[in-house]
Parts: structure tokens; C-alpha cells; sequence
């Protein structure tokens, strides 16, 4: 029991012990708050080796890699909560219970329930993207992106778009499932989705590749880019790691979502500069006022995204839209030139012109079109005219 003696050490937790059927105790961590160097205390051999008791082991050099990642999560929390961030990016009081490993202990984790669904697909999407890491890393994908064939200009043609219709650009959204929605479709293939969505006047295209809340994939990017679809791409993930970039652009997406909602201004800051090295455009997403002034003050933005989607609470309200254009913030917006495209929840011709006087030069739209059994005539009825012409 080599944890027992540093357990004693460990300043603010108290243990329990409690006879388990095979004689051998569980260790019950009792604190409500964690700081971060409680966190070695799930690493027992790093314990052992740092006290100088061991050699260190390739085990060891792994839990000490695993206890960096949680620290640098903890600090990601903190920046993020004094910029008014409420999604944590991991779970405050422990790693998931499979980073744990082969210890007996087992954490009280009251602290690890996300408070809501936008929380808890980012905590899963953590454990995802480190796992896919491992598989294909930053180095491997750099080195097929040398090779890639070039990315289409996705703002441009929004902008092309707008100008020759005077209607704001649609980004066609390929999406079989949400979170608050369900199954929007049953009988659901990408490629014919997309090939209807372009047929039916589409100027730019999102894919869903969120496989766990979306029921989308990157393989339905890949397919739609491989099966000549001329639209660009927006790979719509939530990205929290810059790793996810290089993979999308792998996959054949043209931008990526970066969401206000989930990322610090910093990850912005240096995501964006990648999407710039890589040649994708980046639509950054904004909910709410104070999301909108943290990415008005950040250079190099040309497209922000407004979703009338509240994705903590899945209320919608296109008067978001309206909202967050007004006064100085539009002003600012058309001063900067950027392209503001209206998210979710539009349906009808009136939704469509609503936003668009609101000030969006383009909209991103899936239920309500992708439900249809034609998805290019439901563009149609969202706009209330045939805009494929
Ligand atoms: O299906 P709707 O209501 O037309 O919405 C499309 C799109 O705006 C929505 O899927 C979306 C906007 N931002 C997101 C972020 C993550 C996942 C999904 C989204």
C-alpha cells in the first residue's frame, strides 16, 4: 500500500476506508474542491517517484503526462471563467474515471456532472480528441496536409453570393440528429443531402462531424468533398484543440466553427492564425453581447456567427440576431467589413428577411430544410422562391 503513506501527507483530504469483499480497502477521496496538486494523488507511482522511492517507469512517464494535461485543464478553466466562459473544458473535481487506471480509488464525483449539455459534449469531445491524438499525431497530419489539394474560398463566395442575389448566402447544413431535436432524418445520405443542397442554390455547405450528439462524422465530410460537390466546406465540430484544425482540413473541410461560447479569446487568437496558415476561414460563433465584444476586439475575424441557439439551455430566439446587431456593434461590424451569418432556428421567408434586415449577409440553416423529403425544394420554401437560378 505505498499510497497510504503519502495519502497521510496530502494536505485537505481525508480518506475513507472501506472493507471491500476481496479484503483489500477502497479509498473514498472526500473534498469537494480540488487544487491541482491533489491531482497526483490518482498517480500513485508518480508519488513514489518523485519522493525518489522508484526508477521512473513508462507508466509513470505517462501518469505524469496525464497529471500535466489535468493541470493545464484546471488553469484553461480559470482563464476561461474570468472572461465570462461558464463551460469548464474538463471536469473540476477529477479525470474521467478511465483515466483512473488500475488504482483503488475511486473519486466522490458530486463535482463531475456537467451542468449542461454544451459542457458535457465538450468534456466528452476532450477525451475524444486525446484518444484520436494518439492515433494520427499533429506530425503524421502536417505531413498529408503538405499534399492536400487547396482549400475553396468559402467567405468569398458568401460575399459573391450576396452580391449577385441580394439575398443573404445559405450555408446548407448536413445534419441527421441533435441534441434537442432528435433524428431529423431517417433515411440520411450525405452525399445526396449535399448534391441537393447545391442543386438547390446552396452557396456554401456545413457538415456535421460530431458522431455522439449529432450522429454526424468525418468520413460524411470526406464523402461529400470526394463526391465533387463545388460548394465549400464547413466542418461544424466542436473545436478544442488546435490538433482538430489539421484534421478537418485533412478531411476536406474549406473553415471550421470556433465557438465564443467555449474558447478564451487566446485560443481564438492562435486557432484563427492556424486556420490562416492552413487556408480555411474560421466562423467564430457568439450567443450573447459580451461574446460578441470579446470577438470584436480580436484581430484577423472576417465571419461571425450569431446563434439564435442558446447551446446551454437549446432555447431559440431569432431576435438574438437583431439583438446583437444593434447600435455600435453593427456599426462596428459593417466598419470592419465582416460577414455576419444568421444560425438557427429560421424556417419560413419571414425569418429570412427578418434577419437580413437585421444586417446578416448570410444564414446557416438545417432543420428546417434537411427534414424536407427534397432538401433542394425545402431551400425554396425557406426563401420563397427558387434561388438555384
Ligand atoms: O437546425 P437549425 O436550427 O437550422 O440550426 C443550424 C445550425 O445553426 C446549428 O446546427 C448550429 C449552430 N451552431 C452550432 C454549434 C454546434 C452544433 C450545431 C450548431
Amino acid at each position: 500500500m505505498d499510497g497510504l503513506v503519502s495519502m497521510r501527507t496530502a494536505p485537505g483530504i481525508s480518506f475513507q476506508s472501506i472493507p471491500s469483499p476481496n479484503k483489500r480497502p477502497k479509498f473514498f477521496l472526500r473534498r469537494s474542491s480540488m487544487d491541482l496538486q491533489h491531482w497526483r494523488f490518482h498517480f500513485p507511482s508518480i508519488r513514489a517517484q518523485q519522493s525518489g522511492t522508484i526508477f521512473p517507469r513508462k507508466e509513470d512517464e505517462e501518469d505524469s503526462l496525464k497529471v500535466k494535461e489535468w493541470e493545464v485543464g484546471m488553469l484553461q478553466n480559470e482563464v476561461a471563467a474570468s472572461q465570462g466562459i461558464r463551460i469548464r473544458r474538463r471536469p473540476p473535481s477529477g479525470p474521467p474515471l478511465h483515466y483512473v487506471g488500475p488504482f483503488e480509488f475511486r473519486l466522490q464525483n458530486e463535482g463531475n456532472t456537467p451542468r449542461n449539455i454544451l459542457e458535457e459534449i465538450v468534456w466528452h469531445k476532450d477525451v475524444e480528441v486525446s484518444q484520436m491524438k494518439e492515433k494520427k499525431p499533429l506530425l503524421s497530419l502536417k505531413k498529408v496536409i503538405e499534399n492536400a489539394p487547396p482549400t475553396r474560398d468559402f467567405v468569398g463566395a458568401l460575399k459573391a453570393a450576396h452580391l449577385r442575389t441580394g439575398l443573404p448566402g445559405l450555408i446548407a447544413e448536413v445534419k441527421k440528429a441533435s441534441p434537442s431535436r432528435g433524428i431529423l432524418r431517417e433515411n440520411f445520405d450525405p452525399v445526396e443531402i449535399a448534391r441537393a443542397y447545391e442543386k438547390g442554390g446552396a452557396t456554401c455547405l456545413s457538415v456535421l462531424t460530431d458522431e455522439k450528439y449529432f450522429k454526424g462524422s468525418f468520413e460524411n465530410l470526406e464523402a461529400i468533398r470526394n463526391a465533387g460537390v463545388k460548394c465549400p466546406l464547413l466542418c461544424k465540430e466542436f473545436v478544442i484543440d488546435a490538433w482538430q484544425i489539421y484534421y478537418a482540413r485533412i478531411k476536406g473541410a474549406d473553415a471550421i466553427l470556433l465557438i465564443a461560447a467555449v474558447l478564451p479569446d487566446l485560443d481564438i487568437r492562435y486557432m484563427i492564425k492556424i486556420c490562416k496558415m492552413l487556408g480555411l476561414a474560421a466562423l467564430v460563433e457568439v450567443h450573447d453581447e459580451r461574446e460578441m465584444d470579446r470577438v470584436l476586439g480580436i484581430e484577423g475575424i472576417e465571419l461571425i456567427g450569431i446563434n439564435n441557439r442558446n447551446l446551454e439551455t437549446f432555447e431559440v430566439d431569432i431576435s438574438n440576431t437583431k439583438k446583437l446587431l444593434e447600435g455600435e456593434r453593427g456599426q462596428m461590424i459593417r466598419k470592419k467589413d465582416m460577414i455576419v451569418v444568421g444560425e438557427s432556428g429560421l424556417f419560413t421567408p419571414d425569418d429570412v428577411a427578418y434577419v437580413q434586415e437585421a444586417g446578416v449577409k448570410a444564414v446557416l440553416v438545417g432543420e428546417s430544410i434537411v427534414k424536407q423529403s427534397d432538401p433542394g425544394k425545402g431551400i425554396s420554401g425557406l426563401f420563397g422562391k427558387d434561388i438555384s437560378l
